[in-house]
Formats: C-alpha cells, structure tokens, sequence
C-alpha cells in the first residue's frame, strides 16, 4: 500500500468517525460493538488489554468484540470501520427516504429490518448490510411479525428486498456457533420450533408475496422463494442453497416445491449438490418471473408493483387464497417434517464442522 492510499485511508476513517455522529438510528448493541472493536484495533492494534471478569458484562462484550479481531492490520481495521460507517449510513437514507414522500409511511419498533408502507405496497427490506442481510434469530421474529402486521394493515401486496448489494446471505451462521456444547440440544430444538413458526407465516400469508431479489440470495432465501407469488430478479442475483456443504438439509417447503416448479433432476442439483444458479437459470427454471438489467432493475420493477398494488385488493387477495389453499395442508405437512430432520441434522458432526470452518474462514461459498 502507497503512502498516498494510507493517508487516503486515514482521511476516510476520520471522515467515517463524524458521520457515525450524525447517525439519527441506533444502529444496535450488535453493530456497536463491531464499531467499537474495529475502531480500537484501527487505533491501538490488536486486543491488548487483561480479559475482564466474567460478570462484568458490557467490558466483557467489548473486550471480546476487540479481541476477536486477532491479528487484522490497523489498515483492515481502518477500511472495515469506514465501510460499516459507511453501510450504516446508506441504510439510514434508504430509511429516511421515506419521511420525503408524503404517502410513504414507515412502520417502527424493527432493528433487522426497514419496513414501510406506499402506493398500497408493503416492503420489508432486510437490513443488514454489514452481514450480508444474514438472518439471525432477531430477524426470524421480527419477519414474522411484519407478515403479521401487513397481512392486516391497508397494503394490496407485500414485497421482500434487500439492503445493500445482497438480498440476503441466508441463516446467519452464528445462531449455533454461539451456543455451548452443552446447550445445542436445546438451541436445535428452539430453532426448529422457530423456523417452523416463521416458515408457517409465508405458508399463510393472504396477499400476494414478491420477491425483489436485488442481488445473491443464500439458503432460506431461496428455499422460500417457491412460497412466493412472484419473484422478480436483477441480472445481478444469484441463487445458490449449500445444505449438503453445511450438513444441513433443506427447509422452506422447497423438498416439495422445488422439484413441482423445476423438476426433480433441477431441483436435485441444486438441494443435494449445491448448485449456484445465475438469474436467466432461475428464470428458465420457474423459480424466478422475470430478470432486468441492474441498471434499470429498480426503477422497472417498482413501476410495476405499483400498477400491480392498484389493482382490487379483496380480489387478489381471494385469488391468491383460492390458490395457496389446494396446497395449504400439504406445505404445513412438509415444513414440519423438513424441522424435525434439520433438528437432526444441527446437532451433526457434519454441520457444526461445516460452521466452525466458515468462521475458521476456512470455508466460503
Ligand atoms: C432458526 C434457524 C433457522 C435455520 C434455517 C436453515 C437455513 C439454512 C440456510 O440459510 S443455509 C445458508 C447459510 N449461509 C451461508 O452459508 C452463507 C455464509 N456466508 C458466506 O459464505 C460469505 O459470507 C458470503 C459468500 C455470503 C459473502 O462473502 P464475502 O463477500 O467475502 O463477505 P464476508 O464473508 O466477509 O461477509 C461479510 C460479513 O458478513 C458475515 N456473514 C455473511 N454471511 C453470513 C452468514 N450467513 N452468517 C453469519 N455471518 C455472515 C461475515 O461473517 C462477515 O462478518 P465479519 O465482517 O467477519 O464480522
């Protein structure tokens, strides 16, 4: 690295430390902590201080933030911090934008999430940018509840989106790598029942349900998406479920909706053997509607939902109805069955390697 970049660098960080200022949102004791790591490794160098006793809490937590951090240069640290900062603030904007439309409302009470209601459109965008919109357990609750909330609310549809370049990296990993050994027969069992819970939403969900896939979506992302009504796509997503790499199996209801919209030997591909698929695949495949150039991505897609939202609610939402439910019971079937093996499947040597290895960072899809 030039010395030029290095004070560039500098420059960023500095700039990034007053924007973080200006921030109206706490960003979460999650995202706080990450902050405050990051910044004491850009300043001091690696994790330098004696552990603190184990209760006192917050020192705790913030010595382990820093410490996990091993040997990052003080320049990693420096580019990390400004990119979060920097995420943070693109999500705030994204967020504020709202207060600028006189139609637009936006629902509070979320940390995971940016939910807002216009035009008679519903959007759930998940907002973790910094984790590639990974799903922790947070989310899975407050997902539910903003299904439950726009299932009831004036909206025709609802659409899912996500911040920031990914729709979302799927499960967040950490939901078991931070139980102890001790604890993961219970953390696997509470798991299921809250996947199954959440699964359970989308299944009885009474509006038409789009996706936005604005670009890679991981996993249960995927899976659920043969529960949604319409997917639209940027040529820029990507659609890739790696059960078999994690040990896992999978869930979503895509054991039975997969091989019905693509056919067994495309679904086998990609449920037994972890096969990655571009937009124009998933699109050939039934699993997405249509794909649009990124550049114009947006700005098509929400012109249509938008035409889409004015047509009658009362008869779209008895359409959708009259067609979920030839099925319902089916899928209900299904997703408690596809809970039960992944209880299994969690407490596998297979799947905890899987996870060590990826925070490890030996592992990357
Ligand atoms: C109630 C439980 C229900 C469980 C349901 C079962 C669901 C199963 C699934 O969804 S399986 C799919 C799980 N997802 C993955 O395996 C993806 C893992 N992530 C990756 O492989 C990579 O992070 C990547 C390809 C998405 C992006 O790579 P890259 O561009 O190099 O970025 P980073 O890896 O540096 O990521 C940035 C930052 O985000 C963290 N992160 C990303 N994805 C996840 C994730 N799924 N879980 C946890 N953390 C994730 C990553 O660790 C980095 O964090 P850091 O900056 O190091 O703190």
């Amino acid at each position: 690295m030039t010395a030029a970049t290095m004070q560039v660098s500098q420059k960023d960080f500095e700039k990034a430390q007053e924007q973080l200022k200006l921030l109206k949102n706490d960003p979460g004791n999650e995202t706080k902590l990450k902050l405050y790591a990051l910044f004491k490794q850009a300043t001091e160098g690696p994790c330098n201080s004696p552990k603190p006793g184990m209760l006192d809490f917050v020192k705790k937590a913030k010595w382990d933030a820093w410490n996990s951090l091993g040997n990052l240069s003080q320049d990693g640290a420096r580019q990390e911090y400004t990119k979060l900062v920097s995420s943070l603030i693109s999500a705030e904007s994204a967020g504020q934008k709202k207060d600028t439309s006189p139609e637009e409302s936006s629902h509070g009470g979320y940390e995971t999430l940016i939910v807002t209601t216009s035009n008679n459109i519903t959007k759930i965008m998940f907002n973790r940018p910094e984790k590639k919109n990974a799903i922790n357990h947070k989310m899975y609750r407050e997902i539910i509840k903003a299904l439950q909330e726009a299932a009831k609310d004036d909206s025709t549809i609802a659409v899912f989106t996500g911040n920031g370049e990914y729709y979302t990296s799927g499960n967040d990993l950490s939901n078991f790598s931070n139980a102890q050994p001790s604890e993961m027969g219970k953390v696997a069992k509470d798991g299921a029942e809250l996947l199954k819970a959440f699964v359970g939403t989308f299944i009885d969900f009474p509006k038409p349900l789009i996706a936005v896939v604005n670009g890679p979506a991981i996993g249960i992302s995927v899976t659920l998406l043969g529960l949604f009504d319409v997917v639209y796509a940027s040529d820029k997503a990507t659609f890739h479920t790696p059960f078999s790499h994690l040990g896992q199996s999978p869930e979503g209801c895509s054991s039975y909706t997969f091989p019905k919209i693509m056919g067994t030997a495309k679904a086998n591909e990609m449920l037994l053997f972890n096969k990655k698929l571009t937009a124009a695949e998933a699109c050939a495949l039934g699993l997405v509607s249509e794909v649009f150039p990124d550049s114009t991505f947006q700005k098509e897609v929400w012109a249509r939902l938008k035409a889409y939202a004015s047509l009658p609610k009362n008869a779209l939402a008895v359409s959708k109805q009259l067609l979920r439910n030839l099925e319902k019971e089916k899928l209900h079937a299904v997703n408690s069955q596809e809970c039960e093996v992944l209880t299994e499947r969690w407490l596998s040597d297979e799947c905890l390697n899987a996870i060590v290895s990826f925070f490890q960072r030996k592992s990357k899809l």
